[in-house]
Formats: C-alpha cells, structure tokens, sequence
C-alpha cells in the first residue's frame, strides 16, 4: 500500500534556514497524524512543505507518492479560520464549491455532480440548512466546519487541518471530530496541527513532537509521556509539587 506521507530526515524552513529538522514520518492511508508542539514549533511550516509550499531542505519527502511540489493540490488543506477574511462577500455554498474547482476547471460551470458534492459535504458537517447563508455571519466554529466541508468536497486522499479546533465552540469541535473519524475508516490520511493534548491523545494514531527538531513520533501512548513532553517543551514544561506537568506556553 503506498504510503500518504512519507518524510525521511527532512528539514524545513525558509531562505535556506531551517526551523523544523530531523522529520522521519511514515503515513499510511486512514491513519491520523498529530503535530504537537508550542507556538512557533514549526508545525505550519512542516504542513506548508506537505503543501509544496515551504521548501523541503534536506531529507526526502514524498506526498501521495510523489514529489511535494508535485504532488501541489492534491492534498486537501483546511487552514485557520482567522486567516480568512470573515468579511468575504460569499454564500456557504460557494466557499465549499471552491473545493472542487480543480475538478471542475474555473472556466467551466458545476455539473450535477459538483453540487451533489457539495451537498454532501456541507450535510457531512451538519450545516446543510447555512448553505445559502454569508460566510462571514457564521460563528468561527461553523466558519471551520465550512472550511472542512470544502476540503471534503475535492475528495483528497489526504487531508491537513492547521489547529482545527483554536477558536471553535465545543459543538463544532464534536462535529468536527466525529467527520475526521469518518474521513479516516473510509481510508483518508489525516495530519492536523493542535496545541490539545487531550486532543491529540483522543484522536490521534500516531503523535509527532516538534519544536525545532522532531522528537519523537509513535502512538500516543509513547509520546505524550512526561518525559518527552518535557524534551519537547523545555523550559516550558513547569513540574508541579503534585508530580503532575503544566505547559506553559511561550
Ligand atoms: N514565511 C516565513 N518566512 C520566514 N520565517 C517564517 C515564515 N513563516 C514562519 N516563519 C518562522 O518559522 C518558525 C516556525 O513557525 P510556524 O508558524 O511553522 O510554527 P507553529 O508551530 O505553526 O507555531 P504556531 O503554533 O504559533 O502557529 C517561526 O520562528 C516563524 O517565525
């Protein structure tokens, strides 16, 4: 079976400068990756490289069997919610429409299927009844679970979530969550970036460390452990009296 993701020794970075190094990951289909780290860790920047759009320094990297650059938009990209204009002057429904005009070609109009598609996808995430609403009057966690409808509509085999759940009510995390599940028993590769623990450990198969550097990767029982979270935090990893851990972040 050919593997979503496969990173070999690789740094990332920008202007021939890294800040991620030492990245070995092996991503089967279905399988649900989460990057872990504090802020500035490198985890958008390990997600951008997937994307072909941060430049992969060293190491070997293949993205569904391909070069990352290659492999440029066949991976599905659900981005932050507060990077986008909330002010956007769409309906729901074209937000999720954009996810299928690689299909579609942007000079030709949606075909049946297209809006089956999207139908589908906005019904997956349990705003069906929004999709002739403004983008902009949802709340950021309808505006995420629109985001993710509109990765779901192009059908990727591999899909990459930069911190899906910051900003996002409880009711649109469980949603969220429940559709991530989905996506993964019917084979699609998931990575998603998250400061939660208790996410990570909740969803995730396999867990990967980074700040910097990669320091550890495996399931989450291997890698949420006091001791690597604290390799991984540094100084940020404060040891309460009670023997228990807090993470503070930078
Ligand atoms: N376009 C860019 N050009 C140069 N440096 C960048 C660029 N984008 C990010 N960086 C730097 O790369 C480092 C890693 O940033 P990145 O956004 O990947 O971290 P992160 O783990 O996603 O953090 P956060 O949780 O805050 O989003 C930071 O030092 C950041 O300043």
């Amino acid at each position: 079976m050919q593997a979503a993701l496969r990173y070999v020794a690789v740094s990332v970075g920008y202007d021939r400068t890294p800040v991620l190094t030492d990245v070995d990951l092996d991503l089967r289909p279905g399988q649900r990756l989460a990057l872990v780290g504090p802020n500035g860790a490198g985890k958008s920047t390990l997600i951008k490289s997937v994307l072909g759009l941060a430049p992969i320094l060293a190491g070997r990297a293949s993205v569904l069997g391909a070069d990352p650059a290659a492999a440029r938009g066949r991976a599905g990209y659900v981005p932050q919610t507060d990077t986008l204009d909330a002010d956007f002057p769409v309906s729901v429904r074209q937000v999720v429409m954009m996810g299928r005009y690689r299909r579609i070609g942007w000079w030709r109009p949606a075909r049946a299927a297209d809006r089956r598609a999207v139908a589908e996808a906005l019904d997956r995430v349990g705003l069906a009844g929004r999709a002739g609403h403004r983008f902009g009057t949802l709340s950021g966690g309808q505006r995420q679970r629109v985001l993710l409808a509109r990765a779901i509509a192009a059908e990727p085999r591999l899909l990459l979530l930069d911190e899906p759940f910051n900003g996002v009510d409880a009711v649109s995390q469980e949603a969220i969550v429940a559709v991530l599940r989905q996506l993964s028993a019917e084979g699609t590769a998931l990575v998603l970036s998250t400061h939660d623990l208790g996410v990570a450990r909740e969803l995730a198969d396999l867990v990967c460390l980074v700040n910097g550097r990669q320091w550890a990767v495996g399931p989450p029982g291997e890698t949420l452990t006091a001791d690597k979270l604290r390799l991984t935090y540094g100084g940020h990893a404060v040891d309460l009296p009670d023997g228990r851990m807090m993470l503070v972040e930078p």
